[in-house]
C-alpha cells in the first residue's frame, strides 16, 4: 500500500513540467466590418430607425467622446440589422434564438482565425496541441466553440478541451490562468487558449432614458485573441517564450456584486454596468489585489518598475488605475492603444494588449523585466497575473518577419 502511494507520487511528480508556463505565440483577429467611433452615432441611429431621437443621439455623441475608443470592428453591419428587424426591440420581438444562430458559426470562425495565426507563429503542427481552453460570453451551444474548433483547426480528436462560458471581461485572464496550471502540471503540454466575442448578442435600439443601452452599443467591440501556452520551450522546434506566467490570483471585491452583471433573456443579452461607480470601485481595490499577488514573490510596490497589461474597460477605468498607482504616462500606453483601436472586447482585450506589448518590446521600447496583467469583470472580480518578459527587445524586424512567413 505504502509503496503504491509512493509510486503515485512519483508518477505525479514526473508528469509535472520543470519550468514555468510561458506564452509561446499570440494571434488576434477581428471581423472585417470596421466602424469609426465618429461615424457610429449616425450609423446606429440610422440602422435602428431612431433618427427622431435627436437629443439621445447627441448624448451618444458626447458619451462616445468619453470612452477612449476611436475605432472598433463589429460583426453586425447595417445590412445584417436590416435583415433582422426583430433585433431592434428584443422585448416586443424576442430574438435570442436568431442571435445565437449567428454566433453559432461566427464565433468559432473568428476564434479559428486568431488560433491559426497563433499556431503559425508557434511553428508546430496543430496536431501538437494537447489542450484547448476556450472562453466566450457570446455563445450558448453544446457542442460548443471548443468542439467546433477541432475540425476547423485540424486538432487531434483527443485534444483535452475546457470551455468557459459567461466570465465577462475577466475571461481572457481566467483562460490564461487555467492554461498555466495545465501546462505546468502536464509535462510537454501545449495549451491553445482562445477567447472570442461578438456583440450582436447585446444589440438593441436606443431608448429614451436608458443610458445603459447607449453604453453597451458604444463601448464594446468584436474580436478574438489566441495564445499557445507551454512550459519548457523546445529550441529544436523553434519554440521561444514571449512571457512567462509567473503567478496568478483572483479576488472578489466585497459588496460589489451588482456593479457589473449580464442576463440572458428571451430577447437578447442584457448587460448592466454601474458605469459611474465602476472606475472608483476598481481604484479602491486594485492596490490590495496587487500587493496580495506580488508580496509572496518578494516584490514590492514600485509600480513604475513594472510593465502593465490592464484590461481597458474604458478610459475612465485606465485613468483611475493610473491615478491610484501614480503610474508614469507611458505605462498604460498599450492598454490605451488597444482600447482606442478596437474598443472593449471583453476578455479578448488583454490578449490584444499582450500582443501590443510584445510588438513594442520587439520594436525596442525600453521595458522592465517584470510586469502585471490586471483584468476586471462581474463580481466585481479582479484577476491578477505576474508576468516575466522573455521577448528580446529590439528584434522587431526579425520577429515580425517570422510571424508573416
Ligand atoms: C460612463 C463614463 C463614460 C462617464 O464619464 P464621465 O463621468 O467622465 O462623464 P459624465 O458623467 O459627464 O458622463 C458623460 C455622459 O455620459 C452619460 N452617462 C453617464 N453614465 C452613463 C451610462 N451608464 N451609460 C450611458 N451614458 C452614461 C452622462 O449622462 C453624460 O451625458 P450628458 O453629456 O448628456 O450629460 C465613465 O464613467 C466610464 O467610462 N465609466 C466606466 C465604464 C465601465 O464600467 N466600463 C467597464 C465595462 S465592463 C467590463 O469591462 C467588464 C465586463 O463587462 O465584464
Amino acid at each position: 500500500m505504502a509503496s503504491g502511494s509512493a509510486n503515485v507520487r512519483d508518477i505525479c511528480r514526473a508528469r509535472r513540467a520543470d519550468g514555468p508556463a510561458a506564452v509561446l505565440a499570440i494571434g488576434t483577429a477581428n471581423p472585417a466590418n470596421r466602424v469609426l467611433q465618429d461615424d457610429f452615432p449616425d450609423m446606429y441611429f440610422r440602422a435602428t430607425k431612431s433618427e427622431h431621437l435627436v437629443g439621445l443621439k447627441e448624448k451618444l455623441k458626447r458619451l462616445c467622446q468619453k470612452l477612449g475608443v476611436q475605432k472598433r470592428y463589429l460583426h453586425h453591419t447595417e445590412e445584417l440589422i436590416r435583415a433582422h428587424p426583430e433585433f431592434l426591440d428584443p422585448v416586443q420581438t424576442p430574438s435570442l434564438d436568431e442571435r445565437l444562430d449567428i454566433a453559432r458559426t461566427a464565433v468559432p470562425e473568428l476564434a479559428a482565425k486568431a488560433c491559426r495565426k497563433a499556431i503559425a507563429e508557434w511553428g508546430r503542427p496543430a496536431t501538437d496541441v494537447t489542450h484547448l481552453v476556450v472562453t466566450t460570453n457570446s455563445s450558448a451551444h453544446i457542442p460548443g466553440v471548443d468542439a467546433r474548433l477541432v475540425p476547423l483547426l485540424g486538432l487531434r480528436p483527443a485534444v483535452r478541451r475546457t470551455m468557459l462560458y459567461l466570465n465577462g471581461c475577466f475571461a481572457g485572464a481566467a483562460a490564461l490562468r487555467v492554461a498555466k496550471d495545465l501546462a505546468e502540471n502536464n509535462r510537454g503540454a501545449r495549451v491553445l487558449v482562445v477567447c472570442a466575442e461578438l456583440t450582436v448578442l447585446l444589440f438593441t435600439r436606443p431608448v429614451e432614458g436608458d443610458l445603459m443601452t447607449l453604453m453597451n452599443q458604444a463601448l464594446f467591440g468584436d474580436g478574438a485573441g489566441a495564445a499557445v501556452v507551454g512550459a519548457d520551450p523546445v529550441p529544436a522546434a523553434a519554440e521561444r517564450p514571449l512571457f512567462e506566467l509567473v503567478s496568478t490570483a483572483q479576488a472578489i471585491v466585497p459588496g460589489t456584486e451588482d456593479a457589473i452583471s449580464m442576463r440572458v433573456t428571451k430577447g437578447c443579452y442584457v448587460g448592466h454596468i454601474a458605469a459611474r461607480e465602476v472606475p472608483a470601485l476598481i481604484g479602491a481595490s486594485v492596490e490590495r489585489c496587487l500587493r496580495d499577488a506580488l508580496e509572496p514573490l518578494g516584490m514590492g510596490a514600485q509600480w513604475n518598475d513594472l510593465f502593465w497589461n490592464v484590461h481597458p474597460g474604458s478610459a475612465a477605468i485606465l485613468d483611475q488605475v493610473d491615478a491610484v498607482l501614480r503610474l508614469r504616462p507611458d505605462k498604460l500606453a498599450a492598454s490605451r492603444r488597444v482600447l482606442s483601436e478596437y474598443g472593449n472586447m471583453f476578455g479578448v482585450t488583454v490578449i490584444f494588449v499582450l500582443d501590443e506589448l510584445r510588438r513594442r518590446m520587439e520594436e525596442g521600447e525600453e521595458t522592465p523585466e517584470w510586469g502585471v496583467m490586471l483584468a476586471f469583470g462581474p463580481g466585481l472580480t479582479v484577476e491578477t497575473m505576474v508576468l516575466h518578459r522573455c521577448v528580446e527587445q529590439g528584434t522587431g524586424g526579425a520577429a515580425a518577419e517570422k510571424r508573416s512567413t
